[in-house]
């Protein structure tokens, strides 16, 4: 379970008994709970994200014991109206909104340019079951290197991604580590803010880090008991 700071993983690890134990990695410091996920502050950004997670990912396959899933966790401006402050919102699609080339006709992702991928799926019977155990919205969860700061790139946004319900900065590097060791990856974020206009006033930290624990009690069940060779993992 990868998020960005401590404030993200310790709310993570509320919804989880016992005390987690520190693991020192290289790259990586996985706080373990006795029978919870391990958890990651890997920092703030796609590639802090991706490090981190690649680095963990290759502990556990050195060591025998691969990781069968990897979350993608923490707060996140919501897109009004259908995501608003204090709601939960689960990736079904997650997308790197500004991995490309701006060129006089616009915006060309980096898959025009015949590069990579802009786009990584979660299990689609895994984000059914995660939407149903939380009440999370499903849908498109952009990442963003920059935070959005004015209703005109909130509105240019959505005009690119009508699907997008949230944007976050780590998602697409945590998929992208994810799908380098060929594991699956979710994407579960709590909304703290509304997308658009920058006021600090109106960020809602706290709550959204409550909704967030509130949310991991509910999907403990579903992430242990989730295996991708299900004939419903889809
Ligand atoms: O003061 C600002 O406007 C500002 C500029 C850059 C970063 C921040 C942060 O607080 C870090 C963002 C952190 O939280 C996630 N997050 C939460 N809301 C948003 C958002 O509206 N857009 C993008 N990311 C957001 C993100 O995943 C980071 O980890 C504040």
């Amino acid at each position: 379970m990868a998020t960005a700071v401590p404030a993200e993983r310790d709310a993570v690890a509320r919804a989880f008994p016992g005390t987690p134990a520190e693991v020192l990695l290289p790259g990586a410091l996985l706080h373990r709970s006795p029978d919870g996920p391990a958890l990651l502050a890997a920092g703030v950004g796609p590639a802090l994200a991706a490090a981190g997670v690649a680095a963990a990912l290759t502990a556990a396959a050195l060591d025998g014991a691969p990781f069968a899933l990897v979350v993608s966790a923490g707060i996140a401006g919501g897109f009004a109206p259908l995501a608003p402050v204090g709601s939960l919102v689960v990736a079904d699609e997650i997308t790197a909104a500004d991995l490309g080339a701006e060129t006089a006709d616009g915006f060309a992702p980096v898959t025009a340019l015949g590069f990579g991928t802009v786009t990584h799926r979660p299990p689609a019977a895994l984000v059914r079951r995660a939407a149903d155990a939380t009440g999370a919205r499903p849908g498109t969860v952009l990442t963003v290197s920059t935070v959005t700061g004015t209703a005109e790139r909130a509105a240019l946004l959505r005009a690119r991604h009508p699907r997008a319900l949230a944007e976050a900065m780590e998602g697409f590097g945590v998929a992208e580590a994810a799908a380098a060791h060929g594991v699956p990856v979710l994407e579960v974020r709590a909304v703290s803010n509304p997308v658009g206009p920058r006021d600090r006033a109106a960020w809602r930290i706290g709550d959204a880090l409550a909704a967030l624990t509130d949310a991991f009690g509910k999907l403990a069940p579903v992430l242990t008991s989730w295996r991708p060779d299900d004939p419903d993992a889809g």
